[in-house]
């Protein structure tokens, strides 16, 4: 059974794809932290800025079976573009938790290409074709290569330099987003600041915060 929060058509609006249009399985659960407010100081990861529990969000549900949820997905691309390449992103919470050989297999025969977010902490199912890494500072990463490394930037406990030597095709940081979580707005002048000075790193916005979509 697959659990998905909610499920969803817009722009990638983070790293190296950003600007394309993507289908959005936002999966619920993660391993780094519960997702409620009560249980964010104590979490190994404390800035999230996304709600994944349950699944009541929009095209949320329980899914008994790879081929439902992969049916599901597709419904969600505009069908009449045949041009362009069926794009979904894999994402949570932790979509490593769930994501599987099963459902990759399934989102290629409907066509899609499969791209994943991840906070790295756990192994990858075979047959991902883009792969996003997001470091989180409390926690050991296994994932050590991918397409893109995405930091969110500032961490204390994890500097940029402790990773720009992994096996990444792209790499950027990206602010972090703390306007929910306390006063002080976002970092983003330290980050282009460290970009500027490492110019290694590009700079990530979330241009679907700026855009005003999902
Ligand atoms: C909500 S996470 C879900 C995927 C996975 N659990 C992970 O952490 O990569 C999606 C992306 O949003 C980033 N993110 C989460 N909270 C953020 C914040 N407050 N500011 C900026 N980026 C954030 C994560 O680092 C990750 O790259
Ligand atoms: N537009 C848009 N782009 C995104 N890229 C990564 C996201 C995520 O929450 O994983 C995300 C998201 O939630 N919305
Ligand atoms: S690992 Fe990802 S989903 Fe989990 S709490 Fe951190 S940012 Fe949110
Ligand atoms: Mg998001």
């Amino acid at each position: 059974m697959y659990h998905v929060k909610e499920a969803f058509y817009s722009l990638q609006g983070e790293g190296a794809r950003a600007g394309r249009a993507s289908v959005f399985c936002r999966f619920s659960g993660c391993n780094l932290w519960s997702g409620r407010e009560q249980d964010r100081a104590g979490a190994a990861c404390r800035f999230c800025d996304t709600d994944f529990i349950g699944t009541d969000g929009q095209h949320g549900g329980r899914f008994a079976s790879a081929e439902a949820l992969a049916d599901h997905l597709v419904a969600l691309w505009p069908m009449d573009s045949t041009r362009a390449k069926p794009y979904v992103v894999f994402t949570g919470g932790e979509p490593l938790l769930q994501l599987d050989e099963a459902l990759i297999e399934a989102a290629h025969a409907r066509g899609f290409e499969v791209a994943v977010e991840t906070n790295g902490t756990l192994p990858v199912p075979a047959g991902i074709d883009w792969l996003c890494v997001s470091p989180k500072a409390a926690t050991s990463l296994v994932l050590t290569h991918g397409d893109e490394l995405k930091l969110v930037y500032p961490q204390a406990e994890a500097p940029p330099e402790r990773f720009i030597d992994l096996d990444f095709g792209h790499f950027f940081l990206q602010p972090m987003d703390t306007a929910p979580l306390a006063a002080g707005g976002h970092h983003l002048d330290a980050t282009v600041a460290y970009c500027l000075a490492h110019p290694q790193w590009r700079l990530s916005l979330q241009t679907h915060k700026i855009t005003g979509i999902d």
